[in-house]
């Protein structure tokens, strides 16, 4: 039977790989800290291991990969928020960078020749012209966060280690990704739970948004992780992918999407708390190179997306 390790396995992305690998009878390993919430793996835990690791302490991860020896690594855990980058630029930096060298390093030790996926990001692209889009993976990278900058570094390290030792590292560079249990300060999962609230009667029926101009192109998180399986059965060592949907809207386009799964009447705010010293304006990605390596197509329509975040939000009381 493989085995497979997943980096922030109580994460969002985490929890939907685990699901996936499960049912691939792939046996499943994961790493979480000693404040990890298990809210979202609770239902999992008869079939999955999990082992305290801090990534950022190499000899953590060093004893974790020798003991276990990994298949495959997914490496999801991360600082994945944009505005906290802002808030604590350096803990995020060192937090992206050092797990993921921690990782390589142990692998590289043990001379395994396991097959490791990177969870980069579209962020990473930043600034876009308006005849870029939608985006391949040649177009300069422009990052205008502290995120980006750590997740540019997660990419070319992963490039920088297949070339000098060999390392079977497979970069995805997904845009934008919602679904069940998405955390909330993301924008897709904050208005859903704040629509819930309002519902509920827990809330003012007011909406608070930061800038609704950006675009942005969602993926289902569950198509998500089924192209970092993909990834690491077909794609090529040291090479990036986009993993998009090739399609986008305006954040308000969004929002009027779940606004029109609620019979109540809401007022839209600006929360000026919400906006950003930089935002990216504008990110759609041409994810025909991984099309055309691993045949993945995303399955699951943007609606259908926002219905399940929606109702994963009303299951709560
Ligand atoms: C690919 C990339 O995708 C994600 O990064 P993100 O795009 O920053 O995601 P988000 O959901 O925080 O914002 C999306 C857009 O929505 C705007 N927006 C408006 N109003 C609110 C609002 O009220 N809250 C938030 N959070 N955003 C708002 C906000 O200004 C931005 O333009 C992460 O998974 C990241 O890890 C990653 O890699």
């Amino acid at each position: 039977m493989a085995k497979a390790l997943i980096t922030g396995i109580s994460g969002f992305v985490g929890s939907h790989m685990a699901e996936f690998l499960l049912k691939k009878n792939i046996e499943v390993v994961g790493t979480i800290r000693h404040r990890s919430r298990m809210n979202h793996i609770e239902h999992l835990l008869q079939d999955i291991r999990l082992i305290e690791c801090e990534l950022r302490d190499p000899f953590s991860v060093e004893s974790l990969i020798g003991e276990e020896k990994p298949d495959y690594i997914f490496h999801l855990a991360a600082q994945s928020f944009v505005p906290t980058s802002w808030n604590s630029p350096i803990d995020t930096i060192h937090n992206n960078v050092a797990g993921q060298v921690n990782i390589f390093e142990a692998v590289r030790r043990f001379q395994l020749d396991t097959r490791i996926q990177i969870a980069c990001s579209s962020e990473e692209y930043g600034q876009v012209e308006p005849d870029e889009v939608p985006i391949r993976e040649d177009n300069p990278l422009r990052p205008l966060s502290p995120y980006a900058i750590s997740k540019m570094a997660q990419d070319y390290l992963g490039y920088q280690y297949y070339k000098s030792f060999g390392l079977h590292v497979v970069r995805t560079r997904t845009f934008n990704h919602t679904g069940p249990r998405r955390g909330e300060n993301f924008v897709t999962s904050n208005f859903a739970k704040q629509i819930a609230d309002i519902e509920k009667g827990k809330r003012a029926p007011i909406i608070y948004v930061g800038n609704l101009e950006a675009k942005r192109d969602f993926t289902d998180v569950r198509d998500v992780v089924r192209a970092y399986w993909l990834a690491l059965q077909n794609g090529e060592p040291g090479e990036c992918y986009n993993i998009a949907s090739g399609s986008c809207c305006t954040i308000k386009e969004m929002l009027e999407l779940l606004l029109s799964y609620s019979n109540v009447q809401i007022e839209i705010k600006e929360d000026p708390t919400r906006l950003r010293p930089s935002d990216v304006e504008i990110l759609l990605g041409d994810y025909s190179r991984f099309h055309q390596t691993t045949g993945w197509t995303p399955e699951i329509p943007f609606e259908k997306t926002m219905l399940d975040l929606l109702n994963y939000w009303r299951s709560f009381p």
